[in-house]
């Protein structure tokens, strides 16, 4: 089966990545591309169609998934059309507060839904390995380092924050401090999160646990956002074949 794919925020740093990983394997085809205000532009050949028209496109062209890597708002916008005309909706957009994350949980009642903030496997696997550290070296002191582009909206990232819960729910912390400035021992039991913005860097996470004259530190570099990309549409391939729900990467990777 080819699987018909919508892609919006077309023409993002994101966008154009999902749109050059889509073209050219034989499991998926683009029927429609959009963005905000494309004023006639073209990616690779292909049009990219105006946002405003996304409602028409999914109706007109039947996309089987939709692939989202845009903003919250239009993230949960483009879930709704898409939970109305069953349509499966891959999102890899971040930044969500609680009502969008409802809004996504609300749209899984009628379509396929796989909200991921990291495309990337080895990001998986960090998160599969993290919780295992924490439980390996208690009372250490364990802070997360993540650094982007300096276009990125969101801090902390959305992968810091799902390796957040995951050091969370493996140890025994009391909160998470933001930076530090001026007179800032640090607390036992917190964990220190900080988010560095700087150039074109793609992404990266790193997390230290240090104690007992020791350290041990865990980091992803992503080199390239093809890897993400990647990820996404190989996401969208197998959500085609999935009942309504809610599902991440990680059910992806697992088959
Ligand atoms: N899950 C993952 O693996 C990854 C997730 N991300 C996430 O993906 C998202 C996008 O990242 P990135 O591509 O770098 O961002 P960009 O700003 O480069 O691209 C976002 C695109 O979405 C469009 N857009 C933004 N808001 C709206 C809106 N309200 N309605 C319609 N279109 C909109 C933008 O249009 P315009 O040009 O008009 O601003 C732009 O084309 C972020 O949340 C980021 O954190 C990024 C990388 C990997
Ligand atoms: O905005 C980005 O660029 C990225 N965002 C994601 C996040 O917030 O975790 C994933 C990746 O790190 C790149």
């Amino acid at each position: 089966m080819t699987v018909r794919l919508g892609v919006t925020g077309a023409t993002g740093r994101m966008g154009r990545e999902v749109l050059a990983a889509a073209t050219g394997r034989e499991d998926c085809e683009i029927v429609f591309a959009v963005n905000r205000d494309p004023d006639g532009e073209t990616v690779d050949g292909i049009d990219i169609e105006p946002a405003a028209e996304f409602d028409s496109l999914v109706a007109d062209r039947e996309p089987t998934v939709v692939i989202d890597f845009t903003g919250p708002e239009s993230a949960v916008e483009y879930a709704e059309v898409c939970a109305d005309a069953g349509v499966a909706y891959v999102t890899g957009t971040t930044g969500f507060d609680e009502d969008g994350l409802e809004a996504l949980e609300a749209a899984s009642e009628d379509v396929p839904v796989l909200h991921a903030p990291n495309f990337a496997r080895g990001v998986q696997a960090l998160v599969n390995v993290v919780g295992e550290a924490v439980q390996n070296l208690p009372g250490y002191d364990v802070e997360l380092v993540e650094t982007h582009h300096n276009g990125k909206r969101d801090a902390p990232s959305g992968t810091a924050n799902r390796l957040l819960e995951e050091i969370e729910e493996n140890g025994e912390f009391t909160e998470r401090t933001h930076g530090r400035e001026g007179d800032a021992p640090r607390e036992a039991g917190e964990i220190g999160v900080h988010a560095l913005r700087a150039g074109d860097i793609t992404g990266e996470h790193e997390i230290i646990l240090a104690g007992n004259h020791e350290e041990v530190r865990l980091t992803h570099r992503a080199e390239d956002r093809g890897v993400f990309a990647a990820g996404a549409v190989d996401a969208a391939v197998w959500i085609a074949g999935q009942k309504a729900g809610s599902y991440d990467f990680a059910d992806v990777i697992a088959e």
